[in-house]
């Protein structure tokens, strides 16, 4: 499957007239599972959110397929790209099915419903999580990690070629965690998740992304890239790669380091 090509050039966000990212040139369409990572304020949220067309750039661009975001109309944007922000949560009154819905409308005309076809995606999507025994409970009514699954479900139901999760893993319990992961990757599209966990980033993901003060500081295999040295320059804790009897390759963290 050829997968879309989403470049950032030159790149700046500004918030509240402070520079939060900068100089940022990467492109994304040849890996599947792409994942950024740094530390608390890096600047991940507010790249994810410059690279779904959220928030404007200061100076740069973003293109999708060459075509610049900004002259996308939404609604096309909207089937090109699925976006769950990191702190999203779905209102407390909605029914999980009615939320899960909101994915297909880039689909629908003005009041036009759920087509037999946009109730199958969203069936099928909160099967994917783990979900569909409670579609018709209300939203406020799901714990921490049901409501972070049911916003996936809303991504997923949005069956577009570029998924961009901004801590997709947050509030899951560890085999949660797996699957999320593994049913974003299962589901054919292009995905870009900040993620806090190198675990996860050595497990699952192709590529790995390190923005460390606004900047990229490194990018490639995840096992080449989040080496000792790495970590701990960038999250000044020391950490060791290993293999698992069952030929895995781990990252567990030993402890924190302290400035000498
Ligand atoms: N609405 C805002 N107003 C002012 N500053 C903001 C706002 N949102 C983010 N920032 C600042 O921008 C910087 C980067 O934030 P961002 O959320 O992109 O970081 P992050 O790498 O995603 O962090 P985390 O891992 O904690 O989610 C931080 O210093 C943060 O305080």
């Amino acid at each position: 499957m050829t997968l879309p090509v989403l470049s950032a050039a030159s790149l700046r966000c500004d918030i509240a007239g402070r520079t939060i990212v900068d100089d940022i040139n990467l492109k994304f369409g040849s890996e599947p599972m792409t994942a950024i990572v740094g530390v608390n304020g890096a600047g991940k949220s507010t790249l994810l959110r410059a690279l779904a067309g959220i928030d404007r750039p200061a100076a740069g661009e973003v293109r999708l397929d060459g075509v610049s975001l900004a002259s996308i109309p939404p609604r096309q944007r909207a089937r090109d790209m699925a976006f769950v922000a990191q702190n999203e949560v779905p209102p407390q009154e909605m029914r999980v099915s009615d939320f899960v819905s909101l994915g297909r409308l880039p689909y629908q005309r003005l009041f036009s419903g759920n087509s037999a076809e946009d109730n199958d995606h969203v069936e099928r999507a909160l099967e994917l999580v783990g979900l569909i025994d409670v579609a018709d409970r209300s939203c406020g009514a799901l714990s921490g990690g049901q409501r972070r699954r049911v916003c996936i479900a809303r991504a997923i139901a949005q069956d577009s070629p570029i998924l961009l999760l901004d801590e997709p893993t947050n509030h899951l319990d560890v085999r949660h965690q797996q699957s999320v992961l593994r049913l974003a990757k299962d589901s054919g599209a292009q995905v870009i998740a900040a993620i806090h966990d190198l675990d996860l980033v050595m497990n699952h993901f192709d590529r790995v992304i390190v923005i460390d003060g606004g900047a990229v500081a490194a990018d490639g295999v995840p096992s080449e890239v989040l080496t000792q040295e790495l970590v701990a320059g960038v999250f000044h804790v020391d950490s060791c790669q290993f293999c698992s009897p069952y030929g895995r390759t781990h990252l567990a963290i030993e402890r924190e380091l302290h400035a000498e």
